[in-house]
């Protein structure tokens, strides 16, 4: 009998054939760590893995992958019922892995890997949007959005993170600020918005500090807007002198509506979403999750 508890990885099929990984997964057997690994192909198949993680009775899943690979998991872990539900593990596999990062999970695979399996399980909050989506890190819109779902899969393959923003400058034209209305426990603003961010997390777009002070574990979520109608010097601007900047709004509320008189795109951990209103709630202590001790994202 293996002296640590069953975990299952769910891998996303982009990072099968990743030769690291399979060493890191053998060592780790060989000191008696019992993983299972499963392979996505496609959105959909993380969420019957951890049906049949639920089955296994394991102690955690594993995801391994980037922010949509976590964001499937924990979603699916979010909605499953029972006494125990595993606890969620992260194996940063993805081009961007913002959430990871912030986490300060571990970068090399073995390490994090172990700390996926031996670290500490804590409770921490989840966002769900319009009752039924969730994300785990964050929601962008505006600007952001529009670079992190149109940017090709190759591109961010070959260039990781840095490619979100080459590619959304080379779309230059495509961009405006969108109208809109938000709202929060305490808060209302309305008028053109460049860049949205509400954080459970702090960053997104592969490494942008959206929400630099958002935590985890304190039920609550962090708004950022960044405002103006000039596009690139308020861009820039924004992004690189966040502070004093009459281009920033901050707020923060257990909850945020967000009302658009035309349809517009929110990305959730980096999978888009399109509407006219979202309504953004946060779940707290949604789920269990290992994270090193010094986590900079709990509270
Ligand atoms: N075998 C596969 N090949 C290609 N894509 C896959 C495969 N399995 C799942 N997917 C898709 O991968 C997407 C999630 O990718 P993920 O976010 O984990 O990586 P990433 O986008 O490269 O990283 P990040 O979000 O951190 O930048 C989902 O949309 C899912 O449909
Ligand atoms: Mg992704």
């Amino acid at each position: 009998m293996s002296a640590f508890p069953t975990s299952l990885l769910i891998l996303n099929g982009k990072s099968a054939g990743d030769e690291a990984l399979r060493e890191a997964v053998t060592l780790l057997r060989d000191e008696g760590m019992d993983i299972q690994v499963r392979v996505t192909w496609e959105k959909g198949d993380a969420v019957r893995y951890v049906e049949e993680a639920l089955q296994l009775g394991v102690a955690t899943v594993i995801a391994g992958g980037g922010d949509g690979t976590i964001n499937e998991v924990a979603t699916a872990l979010v909605n499953c019922k029972g006494e125990t539900i595993p606890a969620l593990g992260i194996l940063p596999l993805g081009t961007a892995n913002d959430f990871a990062t912030s986490a300060a999970i571990p970068e090399a695979l073995d390490k994090a890997l172990q700390l996926a399996i031996v670290g500490k399980a804590v409770p921490i909050d989840i966002a769900r949007v319009n009752d039924k989506t969730c994300f785990i890190n964050m929601a962008t819109g505006g600007f952001g959005t529009r670079i992190t779902s149109e940017t090709p899969e190759k591109l961010k393959a070959a260039l990781g993170g840095v490619s979100y923003l080459i590619h959304g400058l080379m779309r230059m034209d495509m961009l405006k600020a969108d109208r809109c209305k938000i709202t929060g426990e305490d808060f209302h603003w309305q008028g053109d918005a460049l860049v949205i961010g509400i954080g459970n997390g702090r960053q997104a777009g592969g490494g942008q500090q959206l929400c630099p002070q958002a935590l985890i574990n304190d039920g609550l979520l962090q708004l950022r807007i960044f405002t103006g109608d000039e596009l690139l010097p308020a861009l820039f601007n924004t992004l690189t002198q966040p502070d004093d900047n009459p281009h920033i709004i901050d707020g923060k509320s257990a909850w945020f509506e967000i009302n658009a008189p035309h349809e517009m795109t929110f990305n959730l951990d980096g999978e888009p979403l399109r509407g006219e209103q979202f309504r953004i709630e946060v779940v707290p202590n949604a789920l269990q999750c290992r994270l090193p001790p010094d986590c900079p994202l709990l509270r």
